[in-house]
């Protein structure tokens, strides 16, 4: 479903990646783990279009995404990737509805049809009596629903987290990585994760460790 073939990456004189060879099939949960500064955001940015690669190639569904630019790069990864961010990037003046929904109304859908599945996604994520409230009104456990309901507001191939409970307490945490189970389960959704919590990598299908921009390992 995703697979990047010898991706590298330099920043400066700087090797961040040194030709990184991954494939994850769909309804996989695999969590990419590895000490700080091995890589792991960097890949996860350009595996999720956020960044480009020096050299390499990056498949999503048979589309070549390191060839799209512009405007229909920015339509692919709409609708096509989720994010969930260690700070969940919620839009402070917008209610957690109105955050759930614009992913899908930058996506042309009809306004009345995102509403719907927005408010069915947050009622299934334990948030119906919140979502007129403002991110700030909410606790951070409730802010990271929001952000998973946002990411899922476009059925998206797969969902990329970067550290997404890294600022959560382990009750949270715990329940998140659950959330992703479930997730899986229901909608045999697809997740990328980078973490560096232990218990959720365990939990995974398979923990891909990084080293100084390399892949070391696979399956646990
Ligand atoms: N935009 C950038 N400009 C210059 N250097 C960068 C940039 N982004 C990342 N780096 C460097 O690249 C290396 C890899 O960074 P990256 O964020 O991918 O590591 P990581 O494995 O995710 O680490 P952590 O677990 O600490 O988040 C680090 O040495 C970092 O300082």
């Amino acid at each position: 479903m995703l697979s990047c073939k010898q991706i590298t990456k330099q920043y400066g004189n700087l090797q961040v990646l040194k030709g990184v060879d991954l494939e994850i099939a769909k309804g996989e949960i695999v969590s990419l783990v590895g000490s700080s500064g091995a890589g792991k955001s960097t890949l996860l940015h350009i595996l999720g279009t956020l960044d480009e690669a020096d050299a390499g190639q990056v498949l999503l569904n048979n589309v070549q995404v390191d060839k799209l630019k512009g405007n229909a790069l920015a339509a692919f990864r709409n609708k096509h990737i989720g994010f969930v961010f260690q700070f969940h990037h919620l839009l402070p003046e917008f209610t957690a509805l109105e955050n759930v929904c614009i992913p899908g109304w930058l996506g042309n859908k009809k306004k009345k049809e995102v509403e719907t599945r927005a408010m069915e996604l947050l009622a299934m994520l334990g948030l119906k009596e919140r979502m007129h409230n403002k991110p700030s009104e909410l606790s951070g456990g409730e802010q990271q629903r929001v952000a998973v309901a946002r990411a899922l507001i476009n059925n998206p191939d797969i969902i990329m987290a970067d550290e997404p409970t890294g600022n959560l307490d382990s009750t949270h945490a715990r329940e998140l990585h659950q959330l992703f189970f479930d997730l899986r389960k229901q909608f045999n959704q697809t997740f990328l994760i980078v973490t560096h919590n232990e218990e959720l990598a365990a939990q995974c299908d398979r923990t891909v460790h990084m080293k100084d921009g390399r892949i070391v390992a696979g399956v646990n």
